[in-house]
C-alpha cells in the first residue's frame, strides 16, 4: 500500500478512508501481507492533517477520528503480515503507523520517526501510547513521549523503533520481504493467533474506551486555546516553507 498524498501524505479523511478500504480489500482477498510504503521521496507521513483539526467541523473531524481509530484496529490488529518501507520522516500519526506493522525498515538519511506530540502541547491518546510500548521498552517509550523524541534513523534502530536499516526504497521493501518469507515455514493461523493475543490487551482498550477516546479528542478539538496553539503550529509550517 503505497501512500500518495503530497506534498507529506498527511493523514486526512479522505486517505483515512481510502486507507480503511483497501485494508478491508487485502483482508479479503485472503493476501498474506501487506507492505507499506509512500510515494514521496522524503516524508513516510506526516501524520495527521492539521487542516481537518483547526475551526473543524464537528460532524467531519467526529467522521475524522472514527476513521483514524478503524485504519488504527485494522492495521494494528491484522491478520495479514505487515510490514513498514518508511522512506522518508514519520512523526506523530505517521509513526503511529509504522509502529502499527509488525516490523519496520528505514532509509538511511537525515530522516526522523517519533510521536511528537508533547512538543505541540498535546497528550496522545492511550492507544498511540500502547502501539509504542508494544514497540519499544515502556522505560524507552516513556522517555521518548514525554520528551517528544524524533529519532534519527540510527537512534531509532537502537531503541528498537525500526528492525533494520535500507540504503533507499527498493532496499527497504526487499528487507520488508524477507521478514515475510521468514513465514513460509510457520502455519499460518499459528502465526496471526499469537500476534492477536500479544495485540489484544491494547486493542480491547480501545474498543472499551472507543466513546471515550472519541469525546476527549472532540472537547480538545474545540477548545480555543488548542485552536490557538493550531493556528500558531500552521503559521510555523508555512514559514518554515
Ligand atoms: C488526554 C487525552 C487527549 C485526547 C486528545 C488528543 C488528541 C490528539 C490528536 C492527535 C495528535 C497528534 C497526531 C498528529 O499526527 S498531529 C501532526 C503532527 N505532525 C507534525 O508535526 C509534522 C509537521 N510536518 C513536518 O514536520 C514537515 O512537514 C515534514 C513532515 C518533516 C516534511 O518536511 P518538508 O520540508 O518536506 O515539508 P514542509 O515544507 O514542512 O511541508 C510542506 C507542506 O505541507 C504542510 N504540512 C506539513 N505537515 C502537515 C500536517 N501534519 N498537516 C497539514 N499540513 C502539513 C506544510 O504546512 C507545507 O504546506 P505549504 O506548502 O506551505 O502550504
Amino acid at each position: 500500500m503505497t501512500l500518495q498524498r503530497p506534498p507529506v501524505n498527511s493523514l486526512n479523511l479522505d486517505l483515512l478512508k481510502e486507507m480503511s478500504k483497501s485494508l478491508d480489500e487485502i483482508a479479503k482477498n485472503k493476501s498474506k501481507a501487506m507492505i507499506l510504503t509512500s510515494a514521496s521521496p522524503k516524508v513516510f507521513s506526516a501524520g495527521l492533517d492539521i487542516m481537518e483539526m483547526y475551526k473543524p467541523d464537528l460532524k467531519r473531524v467526529e467522521e475524522f477520528w472514527t476513521t483514524l481509530q478503524e485504519v488504527w484496529f485494522k492495521l494494528f490488529g491484522s491478520n495479514f503480515i505487515t510490514a513498514a518501507a518508511i522512506n522518508g520522516h514519520a512523526p506523530a500519526g505517521g509513526c503511529l503507523l509504522a509502529m502499527s506493522c509488525e516490523y519496520r525498515v528505514m532509509t538511511g538519511g537525515n530522516f526522523s520517526i517519533g510521536l511528537n506530540e508533547t512538543a505541540l502541547g498535546i497528550v496522545a491518546p492511550n492507544w498511540f501510547m500502547d502501539t509504542m510500548t508494544n514497540t519499544i521498552p515502556v522505560r524507552e517509550a516513556e522517555y521518548a513521549l514525554t520528551t517528544a523524541r524524533m529519532f534519527n534513523v540510527e537512534e531509532a534502530l537502537k531503541v528498537g523503533l525500526i528492525d533494520e536499516v535500507a540504503t533507499d526504497k527498493d532496499d527497504a521493501i526487499a528487507k520488508c520481504k524477507g521478514f515475510i518469507g521468514k513465514f513460509d515455514r510457520i502455519p499460518a493461523l499459528a502465526r496471526s493467533i499469537t500476534k492477536l493475543k500479544m495485540r489484544q490487551a491494547a486493542i480491547k482498550r480501545l474498543q472499551d474506551g472507543r466513546r471515550e477516546d472519541l469525546n476527549e479528542f472532540l472537547q480538545f478539538v474545540q477548545n480555543p486555546k488548542i485552536q490557538k496553539s493550531l493556528e500558531m503550529y500552521i503559521q510555523s509550517l508555512k514559514k518554515k516553507a
